[in-house]
């Protein structure tokens, strides 16, 4: 199903483990920064809404999407966390630079979810221009941010 046939800030609080016991890292993208804070934003305010402590949420920055996978690495290894959030944003530009970024970080995430016991949720939007990131990150077709906090929480829930 395509993101504009379903809300991604859409959940059902009755179908999600409580996440007041669990310990979450978010790392963030400094590229498209308006739009890497919109989902910082959603995830945020979910995993607050579904019973986490703002005293288990820590959040680290990175220059870029391609840093997200080493920044998530740091986050597993250095804070303890349940399940870690990478929040990113890449958009299309002239050249081919976008598909290399885009499978890196994709590929790089994926190897943290095989080399770690602490889930890595693949929050990075990877659009064709800056309209469909703005729908995406609290627009008219919900905010992933959001989407990744509820993967967060029942993977946590699954790897305990
Ligand atoms: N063009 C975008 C980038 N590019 C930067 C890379 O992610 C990386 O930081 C750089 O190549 C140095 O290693 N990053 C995004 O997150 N979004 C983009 O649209
Ligand atoms: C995803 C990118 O790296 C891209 O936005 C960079 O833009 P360009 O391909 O025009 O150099």
């Amino acid at each position: 199903m395509a993101t504009a046939n379903k809300n991604l800030s859409e959940y059902d609080k009755s179908t999600i483990p409580n996440a007041k016991d669990f310990r979450f890292g978010i790392v963030v993208s400094e590229w498209n920064s308006e739009i890497t804070e919109g989902l910082f934003d959603g995830a945020y305010k979910a995993l607050i809404d579904c019973g986490a402590s703002e005293s288990n949420i820590i959040r680290s920055n990175v220059p870029g999407s391609f840093e997200l996978t080493f920044g998530s690495k740091k986050m597993i290894t250095a804070e303890k966390v349940d399940a870690v959030i990478a929040i990113g944003s890449v958009i299309q530009g002239e050249t081919k630079h976008f598909d290399f970024v885009c499978s890196a970080t994709a590929q790089g995430i994926k190897d943290l979810n095989v080399l770690y016991d602490t889930p890595v949720i693949f929050c990075v939007l990877t659009d064709n221009n800056l309209q469909q990131a703005i729908d995406r990150s609290g627009g008219k077709h919900g905010n992933k941010g959001a989407e990744a906090a509820i993967a967060a929480i029942k993977m946590a829930d699954l790897a305990k």
